[in-house]
């Protein structure tokens, strides 16, 4: 009998390793179990009636890199390739980004002239944070905060104001507490491998190249009928013929790319490629207990009774797996909850005959300017395609708290949603100039939406990993908490740890 394999967590993780148990030849029997009402986790598009499409997660994917690639190879393989909207290299979308500090809008530097003279917000060209960089020496630190590597090769204003920034706008999290060994491995290696981040970036790091992108916990697994070896799964790098669509977004530079239907089509997309595949996909299943038999195999207990599973694949967020499992792997469950997970507030607007003072990406705000505002993505920009029928519309999200959000608003379980509209819309008015009341607007409280690798976060992935192999438990642990929190790394934790459960690549 094929074995089974249940996959805890519906997210984009959770799919994902789905598609690659699925579509491989002899696939075991996959059971996908989902606490909510939906699928696709933070993958969430509203569509109005009129045609436009609301982003409250992700709004676009990177197209670039070996995970880049892998995800529009799957793409292509579920038939989105039609549904595409990429964002061109020459596209203002692609070439403009903002901070706002000093209660004004700057567009960030790029080309050579932005960075031999002096723009504002910062005092002094960034060229000399750059010749600092290459003269500073190598740190020996095994990790740092974000914030002490770059003061320590860029110099402070690049720290208090870009990077802050940065992390802001990927981990909606704070710069200092956030581990840059984690957060942002190729500048970690870079330093490590070239002594300077500038000539790393721009040799590459000259680490051999079958390594994960993000760490290298990777643990030799044998092939799932004799699966008794844990895995935790770095995004995985191994490549397979590129493309088309990687070969087109490669030639059009695309800087990101999202689709017609909006993200949520992407899980929708895999749901329709599981089905007839034979993959069952239960909703309203949330996972309460996991416990391990004499036999070796694990026995789930969900709210309606129990069910037995070969080998259990977890996407959930490392806090959510550590409240189900056994006690006798509480050393994990302690790693596990120490990887904590911020709240966001999205509040999406559109605007009806209004026009941005500036054209881009959206803004973004420094910590110092205004802790509990992180930024504005101006959707109708890159994506004007989802402002749906009749006039021309203008749509923004305003995202706010982060790891600010309880010093700004409370707790994210109990804020009232009009103090939120209120406060981004004050932001628009403040920041964009724009007046008038918007004619539409949805607001959403994500609690614990983005984990945040903290300082050390390598050492517990790395104790995690151990516990596995020393426990030898049919357990993979996949999704954002671990090696990347980008759709892109998603997938690619996923298909790695699908690869070595399976015994050979995906
Ligand atoms: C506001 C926002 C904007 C973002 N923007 C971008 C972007 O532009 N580009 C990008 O690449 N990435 C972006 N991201 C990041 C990316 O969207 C996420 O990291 C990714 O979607 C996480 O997917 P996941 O499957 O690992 O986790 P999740 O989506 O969290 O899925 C986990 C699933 O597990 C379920 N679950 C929990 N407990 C249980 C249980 N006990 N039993 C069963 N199921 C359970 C949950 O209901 C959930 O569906 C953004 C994220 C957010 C929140
Ligand atoms: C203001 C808050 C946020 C905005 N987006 C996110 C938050 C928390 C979440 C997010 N954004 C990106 C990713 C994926 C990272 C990846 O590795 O692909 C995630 C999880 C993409 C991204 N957005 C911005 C940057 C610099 C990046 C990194 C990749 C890239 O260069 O494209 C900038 C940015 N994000 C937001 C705004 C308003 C903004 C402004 C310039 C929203």
């Amino acid at each position: 009998m094929a074995p089974t394999v249940a996959v805890v967590g519906g997210g984009i993780s959770g799919l994902a390793a789905c598609y690659h148990l699925a579509r491989g030849p002899r696939p075991p029997k996959v059971l996908l179990l989902e606490a909510s009402a939906r699928l696709g986790g933070w993958l969430q598009s509203t569509r109005t009636a009129d045609g436009a499409v609301f982003e409250h997660g992700p709004r676009g994917i990177r197209p670039g890199g070996a995970v880049g690639a892998d995800t529009l190879r799957m793409v292509s393989e579920l038939g989105l390739e039609g549904d595409i909207l990429p964002v061109p290299g020459d596209h203002p979308a692609s070439k403009n980004r903002f901070l706002y500090a000093g209660r004004a809008l700057h567009k960030l530097p790029s080309g050579l002239g932005g960075l031999l003279r002096p723009v504002p917000p910062f005092s002094q060209a960034l060229l000399w944070s750059g010749v600092r960089d290459l003269l500073a020496p190598a740190g020996t630190e095994p990790d740092e905060s974000v914030h002490a590597f770059v003061h320590r090769r860029f110099g402070q204003e690049v720290a208090d104001i870009a990077v802050d920034s940065l992390c802001r706008g990927v981990f909606a999290g704070d710069c200092r507490a956030l581990s840059v060994r984690s957060c942002f491995p190729t500048l970690f290696k870079a330093e490590r491998h070239r002594r300077s981040v500038l000539l790393g970036l721009a040799l590459g790091s000259g680490e051999r190249r079958a390594r994960g992108t993000r760490g290298d916990t990777r643990t030799p697994v044998p092939p799932l009928r004799h699966v008794r070896t844990p895995v935790l799964s770095p995004a995985g790098k191994e490549r397979g013929a590129e493309s088309r669509l990687s070969r087109r977004a490669r030639a059009e530079r695309w800087s990101q790319w999202s689709l017609r239907g909006g993200m949520e089509s992407l899980a929708e997309a895999l749901v329709a490629f599981l089905r007839p595949r034979g993959v069952e996909l239960r909703c309203h299943a949330p996972l309460r207990r996991l416990r391990r038999c004499p036999d070796g195999r694990w026995q789930l207990t969900l709210a309606d009774g129990t069910m037995m599973a070969d080998h259990v694949v977890s996407a959930l967020p490392a806090t959510a797996l550590a409240e189900v499992l056994p006690a006798e792997a509480e050393p994990l469950a302690q790693e596990l909850r120490c990887i904590p997970a911020v709240s966001v507030a999205v509040v999406n607007l559109q605007y009806e005959g209004v026009v941005l003072p500036v054209t881009g990406f959206g803004h973004l705000v420094p910590s110092s300017e205004d802790a509990s505002l992180l930024g504005i993505v101006y959707d109708s920009v890159a994506f004007p395609q989802h402002d749906g029928a009749g006039a021309a519309s203008v749509r923004l999200t305003v995202m706010m708290g982060g790891a600010w959000f309880g010093q700004s608003f409370g707790d994210p379980a109990a804020v009232a949603p009009a103090l939120l509209l209120q406060r981004a819309q004050a932001a628009v008015r403040e920041q964009l100039g724009l007046e008038p009341a918007p004619t539409r607007s949805i607001v959403k409280v994500h609690q614990a939406c983005i984990p945040q690798y903290t300082l050390g976060h390598w050492q517990r992935t790395e104790r995690i990993s151990r516990f596995l192999a020393e426990q030898r438990l049919p357990l993979s642990l996949i999704g954002a908490s671990y090696a990347g929190v980008s759709v892109n790394d998603c997938i690619a934790s996923a298909k790695a740890a699908i690869g070595q459960l399976l015994g050979r690549p995906c």
